[in-house]
């Protein structure tokens, strides 16, 4: 019974390999861009397709009815993001859609799975670097089947800070968000950075590359399968405002450690953003 997931856990590893590969190949030709909310929010046909390519995978192997499924590009055509007790798979088919248009060299496929609204398994596919992170829950994180680790650096100001400026350009949102950043910058940390996607800034987190990422705005297929890595390699998740960490809630912050992940809260200006669970809007 212990091993109930392994299954499913070890597929979800290939089916992100094959997506990614995809995603690799749709690259290399011409890509359509359309927008969804404003003209700086991207998505291609690529999403699309191979979103369907994912689901379509995972309901062949386990049956269109025994799990649930929440996609980006789902939940975009009206599908509902809802969390329940069903085994659910939470999947971004391209996370990072604004790096892949512009040939930017961050593109990730994030599937994660949860049982009981407990995160079971993450796997992030950084499908440009050829990067397969993935954790499974009280068995360690792996980059290419090496087992990886958060940085045991606690002094913040020898950290990176990672942190992203998402897709509403409303100048009190931006406002917020760059005055956080320059009070972190200024605290002094080593430096600020971001790779334009949630997944890989997870991951990057959870290598010891950098301590910590926050951003307020994502939504719960970018961080899902992050948030079992992370804390497979000894990380932490939190609310923003240092509460509990909620995948619905739109926020949040990942680091290797309290006493960073504390500091940096300290700094960040909170501004309100929609659960992903919240009833539908039609816009
Ligand atoms: N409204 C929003 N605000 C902030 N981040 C968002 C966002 N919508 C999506 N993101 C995600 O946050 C990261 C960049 O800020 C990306 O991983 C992006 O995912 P996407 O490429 O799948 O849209
Ligand atoms: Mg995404």
């Amino acid at each position: 019974v212990d091993d109930m997931w392994q299954k499913a856990y070890d597929f979800a590893v290939e089916v992100a390999r094959k997506a990614g590969e995809e995603i690799r190949k749709a690259g290399e030709s011409e890509i359509k861009v359309m927008t969804k909310s404003s003209s700086v929010d991207l998505v291609t046909k690529t999403d699309e397709r191979v979103e369907k390519i994912i689901i379509g995978s995972l309901k062949e192997e386990f049956g269109e009815d025994a799990h649930c499924f929440i996609g980006e590009e789902s939940v975009e055509n009206g599908e509902p993001c809802i969390l329940s007790d069903k085994p659910t798979w939470i999947i971004d088919p391209v996370d990072g859609t604004t790096n892949f248009v512009h040939g930017f060299p961050f593109v990730a496929v994030s599937i994660a799975f949860a049982v009981n609204k407990e995160l079971e398994f993450g796997v992030v596919y950084s499908c440009l670097e050829d990067k397969m992170y993935k954790a499974r829950r009280g068995k360690g994180a792996f980059c290419n089947d090496e087992k990886i680790q958060v940085s045991d650096v606690k002094d913040i100001h020898k950290s990176i800070i990672i942190s992203e400026h998402g897709t509403d350009r409303s100048p009190e949102k931006v406002t917020k968000i760059f005055s956080t950043m320059q009070k972190i910058l200024c605290i002094p940390v080593h430096g600020l950075r971001g790779s334009g996607t949630a997944a890989t800034n997870m991951c990057l987190v959870a290598t010891g590359a950098v301590e910590a990422f926050f951003e307020i705005g994502i939504h719960c297929w970018d961080i899902a399968a992050g948030a079992v890595i992370i804390q497979e390699a000894g990380g932490i998740l939190l609310d923003v405002d240092g509460g509990p960490f909620d995948l619905m809630s739109r926020r949040m912050i990942v680091a290797n450690d309290k006493i960073i992940a504390r500091r940096i809260i300290q700094e960040i200006e909170i501004f309100p953003s929609l659960r992903d669970d919240a009833p539908i809007q039609k816009h």
